[in-house]
C-alpha cells in the first residue's frame, strides 16, 4: 500500500538558518511513527511542512497522494501543535463540539473524543481554567474529533502523568489498528519503544528511519536512548570525516 506521507529532498530555511537539510522519508499507513530528535533538530518544522503551513525552499511533500497543504487535505489531516490551539473561553465540551461540527460530526462524537483523552469529568470546565496537561489533552480531543486519516501530533504527551501517557499511547495504537496513520513527536526516549517505526532527526538531517528493533540491532544496544546516542555520535563522526575530505 502507498505510504501516507512521502518526503523527498526537503529543504527548509527559517529566518537565516537552514533548518531541514534535505530530508527524505516516508510515513506508512495504519501505524504509529515516532519523530524523535534533540530540541531544535527540526521536528516541528517537518510536521509543519507535512500539514502545509511551512514555506519550503525545495523538495516535495506528498500527503495521502496530494501535495501537502492541498485544500482537500484539510479535513483528512489532524494537527496538534505544541501550543494550545483551542478556545480558552469555551468549555472542553463546547470546543470539542465546535471542532466536531467543522468536520460534520455530531455531539456524540465530540463527547466520545473528550472521554477518550480522559477529560469526561472536566468536560464542563472552561479551557482557560484547565491545567497545562489537561489543556493539551483538550487540544488533542479537538485534533482527533474529525477522525482524520492522518494525525500529526507535536509532543502530545508532554505534561501528562505516566498513567495518562500509557492510556494515550494505547489510544494511538487503537486508532492505528483501525487504519489511521499517526506521526507523533516526542522528547521522551521511552516513548520511542512504543512506536511501530522511528524517524530520528538531528540538526535537520535524518539519521534513522527504521523499526525500534532494527535500530537496536544496528547499534547493538537494547536501550533506545543509548542507541540514539550512538547514532548521533556516528553521524557527528561522519560529518567531521566529510568535512576533512572536503577541505
Ligand atoms: N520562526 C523561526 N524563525 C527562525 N528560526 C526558527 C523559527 N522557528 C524555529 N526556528 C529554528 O528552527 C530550528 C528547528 O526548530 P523546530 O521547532 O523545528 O525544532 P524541534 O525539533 O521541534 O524542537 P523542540 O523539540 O524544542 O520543539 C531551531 O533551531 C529553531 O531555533
Amino acid at each position: 500500500m502507498e505510504d501516507a506521507v512521502v518526503v523527498r529532498d526537503l529543504v527548509v530555511d527559517r529566518g537565516r538558518r537552514r533548518v531541514l537539510q534535505g530530508i527524505s522519508c516516508a510515513v506508512p499507513r495504519g501505524a504509529v511513527t515516532g519523530l524523535l530528535g534533540p530540541s531544535g533538530s527540526g521536528k516541528t518544522t517537518l510536521m509543519r511542512a507535512l500539514v502545509g503551513v511551512q514555506t519550503v525552499r525545495s523538495g516535495t511533500v506528498t500527503v495521502l497522494g496530494r501535495p501537502a497543504g492541498a485544500p482537500e487535505l484539510r479535513r483528512r489531516v489532524g494537527y496538534l501543535t505544541q501550543a494550545s490551539s483551542i478556545y480558552a473561553d469555551l468549555t472542553v465540551r463546547e470546543n470539542a463540539r465546535y471542532f466536531a461540527a467543522l468536520h460534520g460530526r455530531g455531539h456524540a462524537e465530540a463527547d466520545r473524543a473528550v472521554a477518550d483523552v480522559g477529560l469526561a469529568d472536566a468536560a464542563g470546565q472552561l479551557v482557560g481554567t484547565l491545567s497545562g496537561g489537561q489543556r493539551s489533552r483538550a487540544s488533542l480531543a479537538c485534533a482527533l474529533v474529525g477522525d482524520p486519516e492522518l494525525v500529526v501530533l507535536d509532543e502530545p504527551t508532554v505534561g501528562q502523568d505516566p498513567v495518562l501517557r500509557a492510556d494515550l499511547w494505547a489510544r494511538f495504537h487503537e486508532m492505528a489498528a483501525a487504519g489511521t496513520t499517526l506521526l507523533v513527536s516526542s522528547h521522551v526516549m521511552d516513548e520511542a519503544a512504543r512506536c511501530d517505526r522511528l524517524l530520528l532527526i538531528r540538526e535537520g538531517r535524518l539519521i534513522a528511519d527504521d523499526t525500534p528493533d532494527a535500530v537496536r540491532a544496528a547499534t547493538g544496544v537494547n536501550d533506545l536512548e543509548e542507541a540514539f546516542l550512538r547514532l548521533i555520535r556516528a553521524s557527528e563522526a561522519g560529518q567531521r570525516h566529510a568535512g576533512r575530505e572536503a577541505s
